[in-house]
Formats: C-alpha cells, sequence, structure tokens
C-alpha cells in the first residue's frame, strides 16, 4: 500500500494521545487484554473492549486477510491515483450495486459522476450531518445515528460495458478489455442479477454503514439511476485458526480463501497486475489508475459439501482445510510446488489450485486480485440454503485475468459444488485526485 493509501482515525471522533496510540488500546493494554480482544472486538464496537490485537492492524494487511477488529473511526483517504476497495484490505462486509442509469444526456451523467464524488467523500470520512426543519425529509436516514463514523468505508465507482453505447457518446472512448459478460459452461445466470450500466462496490466494517452509504447516495440521485440488483456479503471477523493473525478470512466452504493472492505490499506488483497503464498505446489515456473488476455471484451447494468427505474436498482445492497450507507442503503462505508432481499424485492435475494458478512463466500474467465475500440469502423453494461466494476480482486486463482463469477452471472438479448465477465486468475509474477533480472527470474530457 502507498502512503497515500494507508488508513487514519476520523479527526471528528478520535484523538490520540501523545504517543499517537489510541486510549483504547492502551487501557487494554494496561489490562493485559489486548491479545485477546479479537472475540470481544466485534460484539462491543467502538467501547473499551473493542480490542485490537497487539501489532495487528484491525483490517489485516493484505487484502484477503481476515479482519479482526471493528474500528468504527477507521478511515481510508479519499483522494489519489486509484480508488479506494481494491488494494485495500477488505473489512468485515461488502456489497455491490448495480444501476441503470437514468440521466438522458452527457449534462446528467456528469451530475451523476460529481453527486457520487461528492457523496462518497463525504461518507468514507463520516461525520455529523445537520438537523432541520421537522417539516422536511431529515437529510438523513438516521440508521446510525447523528454522527456517521466513517468505520473503514470505501465505496468504488466501476462502469459497464452498457454505459458505453450511444446515449452519451463514450463509445470511442471504451476500455480496451471492457466487454458484456457471457456465460461459461457451469453457469445458470439470472438476467435480473447480471450487468448493468454502473457498479459501485460497498466495503465496511458492517452492513449497516454499507446500507447507510446506498441510502444517502440514492436519495442523492434522484432521476439519474435506478437500482438493477444487489448482493451483499460479509467475512469472518475471526483469525482463521486460533491465534493466527495473519490468514485468510475463511469462504462458506470452510476453506481459507485468498491465500495465494498478489501482495498488495507489493506496489510495483500491483502496477503490473491490478492498475491499468494508460501511457503505452493499449488503453485509453483517461483509463491510467483505474481497473477491471470481475464479478460472480456464485451459488455454493454447503449441503452436498457438508456430506463430502474431507480428503476429497482438499483434493479438489489442492489445499489443507485447516491450515490452507498447500498440498504439496508448508503453510498457507508457502508457495504450492508442483514441480515433482507432473502427474497430479500430490496435487490433482484439476484441482481448483492448480488449474487457476498452474504457475508456469507463461502463465504468470494471468494472475488476479480477489476480493471475495461470502453471502447469504435465505432459503430456496426446495429448503435449500442460497448460500455461496460473491467473487469479486481486480486485474489490469480482463481477458488475461478472470476471463482466462475462468476457461482454465471450466469443467473442474469444484462445479459439482458451485453455480454461478449473476454479476457482471465492470471498469473502476482512475481516483480523484484532489477536491477540483470528480470521479469520471477524466472519461468525459477525452470524449467531450
Ligand atoms: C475465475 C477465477 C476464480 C473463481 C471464479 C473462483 C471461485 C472460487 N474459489 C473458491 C475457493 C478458493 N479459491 C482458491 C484459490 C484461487 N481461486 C482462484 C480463482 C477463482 N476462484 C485463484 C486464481 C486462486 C489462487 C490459485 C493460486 O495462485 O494458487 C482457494 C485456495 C486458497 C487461495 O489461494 O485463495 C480457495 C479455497 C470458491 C469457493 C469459489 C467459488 C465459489
Ligand atoms: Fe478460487
Amino acid at each position: 500500500m502507498s502512503h497515500r493509501d494507508r488508513p487514519s482515525r476520523c479527526p471528528f471522533h478520535v484523538t490520540a494521545n501523545e504517543e499517537g496510540t489510541p486510549p483504547r488500546r492502551r487501557f487494554l493494554r494496561g489490562l493485559g487484554l489486548t491479545g485477546l480482544g479479537v472475540g470481544l472486538a466485534g460484539l462491543y464496537p467502538g467501547r473499551v473492549l473493542s480490542a485490537e490485537p497487539l501489532q495487528t492492524p484491525p483490517q489485516g494487511k493484505e487484502v484477503t486477510s481476515a479482519p479482526l477488529a471493528r474500528d468504527p473511526q477507521l478511515s481510508w483517504p479519499f483522494h489519489g491515483r486509484h480508488q479506494q476497495g481494491v488494494v485495500t484490505p477488505r473489512p468485515a462486509t461488502g456489497m455491490v450495486v448495480a444501476f441503470d442509469v437514468l440521466a438522458g444526456d452527457r449534462d446528467g451523467l456528469q451530475r451523476l459522476f460529481e453527486t457520487l464524488t461528492a457523496r462518497i467523500a463525504f461518507l468514507t470520512q463520516g461525520g455529523r450531518y445537520p438537523q432541520r426543519d421537522p417539516h422536511y425529509p431529515p437529510p438523513d436516514s438516521g440508521i446510525l445515528g447523528p454522527d456517521i463514523p466513517p468505520d473503514g468505508l470505501t465505496v468504488t465507482l466501476a462502469l459497464g460495458d452498457a454505459l458505453f453505447d450511444q446515449r452519451f457518446g463514450l463509445d470511442a472512448a471504451r476500455p480496451r478489455h471492457l466487454q458484456r459478460m457471457t456465460g461459461f459452461p457451469n453457469d445458470a445466470l439470472e438476467a435480473e442479477r447480471c450487468h448493468g450500466d454502473i457498479a459501485l462496490q460497498f466495503c465496511a466494517n458492517t452492513l449497516d454503514t454499507c446500507y447507510h452509504a446506498l441510502r444517502d447516495i440514492i436519495k442523492h440521485t434522484p432521476g439519474l439511476m435506478l437500482v438493477r440488483w444487489k448482493q451483499e456479503g460479509t467475512v469472518p471477523l475471526l483469525p482463521p485458526s486460533p491465534g493466527d493473525f495473519d490468514g485468510s478470512a475463511r469462504n462458506f466452504l470452510g476453506f481459507r480463501d485468498g491465500s495465494a493472492n498478489p501482495s498488495n505490499d507489493d506496489a510495483a506488483l500491483m502496477d503490473e497486475l491490478v492498475w491499468v497503464d494508460g501511457t503505452g498505446e493499449n488503453e485509453p489515456a483517461w483509463a491510467q489508475g483505474g481497473s477491471y473488476m470481475a464479478v460472480r455471484i456464485i451459488r455454493n451447494f454447503v449441503e452436498r459439501w457438508d456430506r463430502t468427505p474431507l480428503g476429497e474436498q482438499e483434493a479438489i482445492f489442492g489445499r489443507r482445510k485447516m491450515s490452507g497450507a498447500p498440498l504439496s507442503g508448508g503453510n498457507e503462505q508457502d508457495v504450492p510446488d508442483y514441480s515433482d508432481d507432473p502427474e497430479g499424485h500430490i496435487t490433482p492435475l484439476d484441482a481448483h489450485i492448480r488449474l487457476a494458478n498452474p504457475r508456469t512463466p507463461a502463465t504468470q500474467h494471468n494472475r488476479i486480485l480477489r476480493r471475495p465475500f461470502n453471502y447469504s440469502n435465505g432459503v430456496e423453494a426446495n429448503g435449500q440454503f442460497d448460500m455461496g461466494l460473491l467473487f469479486i476480482c481486480f486485474q489490469a486486463d480482463l481477458d488475461a485475468g478472470f476471463i482466462t482463469v475462468q476457461q482454465r477452471l471450466n469443467g473442474e472438479p469444484l462445479e459439482e459444488y458451485i453455480k454461478p448465477v449473476g454479476g457482471g465486468y465492470f471498469f473502476v475509474l482512475p481516483g480523484a485526485i484532489n477536491q477540483q477533480d470528480f470521479l469520471g472527470r477524466s472519461l468525459l474530457n477525452a470524449t467531450a
């Protein structure tokens, strides 16, 4: 993470003491409780028991590290070359909402982009909203109370291929790899849960903060856009195994998910794999600093999975269930080694991780940055849970990234337990660099 990407605590709410240590944490150190705070934090957010374990940031350091505590005052800087919510460590909750744009012309689209920018800038930093004449609707839904905490919120604005049609004159500026998602062999895509002109990815410590931000944005954009679909998800707010403060959060199949993600600490790698470079001939210059976001709503047949032998589950993924270690040995963070196993006796040739990333020089550029959430939507008509993975990944090249990896996964044994039902492909706009800038400005300027 670059310096500007680092989080801060909302000055509106928090005063750090002279050591720069939040008073709450110092109090807990005095009690010898800091290492124990993990389980308590979620129960008493913002109170003395919401401890962070020593030396462990509340969000974890890697994108898919398990979140360990909720800090309502955590805020991510809004302005910068890139938007937040891509290489930002993933908090405990996330939600993707796709919209159809109702604005009829470019002026309307610009108003939409400007309004979204202003609301996201406010909501992600937090603050107090004014009280008004009770004859008028209140300025805020009020669901978070009079002081809106930043709560680790990020809102990421991305555009679908559909927006680059003739309505707004954007077609000549379409990002090179942006396309409408088409079905893969195992898909059962539901039209009402796919695509969209615009997608907003909300991530925060709590779903209430995501819902609050969504309702605020909808209230401020009347006549400009309409919700098409939404899917929220969570990851467990606890270490994947007791005492493991660096491990990846578990998915609803019980496996650690994110272990082999490229590190967000490696800025050069993020530039290579995640961020679009508009300086060459491949992409329009306006898109520099953006990224492609692939979203997939993937149902998991958890009842069937829970009746599958452990050895078979581990062979399907190519990793140990409890530790997350590759079947080739080591621990979660160790690189899977297929060099002595050309016939797949240790790690099956069709194991999920071996297909997804064969770890050959030729497939290095196909790596993607995954940032998924687990979802639970209720019960199907047949009494089975509608649970699964809100799969989200980012890449600098959608064809070399998600699409190629998914093609390699087609026909994998895991397909017996999963069914993709929705999602879409979107282009994450470059960041707004200062208060004069707005998200989407470079695109509108490029097509003026
Ligand atoms: C097309 C991309 C991918 C889809 C779709 C996908 C679905 C999916 N994955 C899991 C669970 C796990 N995936 C893991 C690793 C992994 N998955 C992908 C890609 C897709 N997964 C990649 C590129 C990798 C990394 C491979 C590597 O570099 O070694 C793992 C193992 C732990 C880890 O590295 O994260 C798990 C577990 C589910 C449940 C799922 C659909 C529901
Ligand atoms: Fe995967």
